[in-house]
């Protein structure tokens, strides 16, 4: 019996071979948004990340409804298994943005809840994806869900090509809900616009949490991004600050 599974007639949109520099420096406004304790973690040690409340869900879920897209990294995926649709406010099924995950490795398991048929979902991969022998049977799958799969960079995502990609797609605006380490390649490479945080009245402690920007760090405080105070209020027991990235 041959086993071998032929992916010939899947696109699979490849930027890497794409060396068209038209449009750079074009991107989708991207405002990031994370619910955080007060010392600044995304999730306890254990991973429980209830820190919104009620209202503060609502106030998220009406920017999902206002952008055209809403990207997370396949940490969050794996760790949540979020559905990234409109289901706290009242919504309709084209209310949904186009969901977007960061994957390099194409880890998404394929009952992933983001993948259901909710909303139109791309996978942003990379050249090397996942070396198992498997693979080639996940992007079949993907594919039947009509799942839309982008390669940029070799081992992990290009995020400044995918920031362009996407916005030649029609995505001119993105709200980026993390984790973690999704959120410092989007800072580290300049490409968040606003940041919205909601601090709930917390202390989770704790080395391993996901923080709000984890990856490797700035190393100078001038090197750092530098924010400009929009606006703040109160909300449920916390307060949402929200700023201008100065640019
Ligand atoms: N409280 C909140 O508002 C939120 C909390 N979370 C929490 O954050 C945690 C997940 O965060 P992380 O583990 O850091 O995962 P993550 O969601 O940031 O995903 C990280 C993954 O993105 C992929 N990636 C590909 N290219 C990349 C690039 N160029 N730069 C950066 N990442 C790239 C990598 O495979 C990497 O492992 C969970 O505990 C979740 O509950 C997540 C979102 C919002
Ligand atoms: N804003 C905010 N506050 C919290 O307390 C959170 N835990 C999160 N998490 C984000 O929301 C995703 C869940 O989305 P669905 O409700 O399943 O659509 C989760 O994966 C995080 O990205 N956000």
């Amino acid at each position: 019996m041959n086993n071998e599974i032929n992916t010939e007639n899947i696109e699979i949109e490849n930027n890497n071979k794409n060396n068209n520099t038209d449009n750079i420096n074009v991107k989708p406004f991207v405002i990031s948004n994370v619910g955080m304790s007060l010392d600044g973690k995304l999730a306890t040690i254990e991973n429980d990340s209830r820190i919104s409340g009620e209202d503060d869900l609502k106030r998220v879920h009406k920017i999902r409804k206002s952008v055209d897209g809403i990207m997370v990294g396949i940490g969050t995926v794996l760790k949540d298994d979020p559905r990234l649709t409109v289901h706290k406010i009242n919504a309709k099924k084209e209310d949904n943005p186009i969901r977007i995950v960061v994957d390099s490795n194409l880890r998404i398991p394929l009952n992933a809840r983001v993948l259901n048929d909710d909303a139109t979902t791309i996978i942003a991969t990379t050249e090397n994806m996942g070396e198992n022998k498997n693979i080639n049977e996940k992007i079949r799958e993907l594919a039947k869900k009509n799942i839309i799969i982008i390669k940029t960079g070799i081992d992990k995502v290009d995020l400044v090509k995918l920031m362009e990609l996407l916005y030649k797609k029609g995505i001119k605006n993105i709200l980026l809900e993390g984790g973690g380490t999704l959120n410092w390649g989007m800072f580290e490479n300049n490409l968040v616009d606003e940041v919205r945080v909601y601090i709930a009245p917390k202390i989770f402690g704790g080395k391993g949490a996901p923080t709000f920007v984890d990856g490797d760090g700035f190393k100078t405080v001038d090197e750092c991004i530098k924010l400009a105070l929009k606006n703040c209020y109160k909300l449920d027991d916390g307060i949402v600050i929200e700023y201008t990235v100065k640019k």
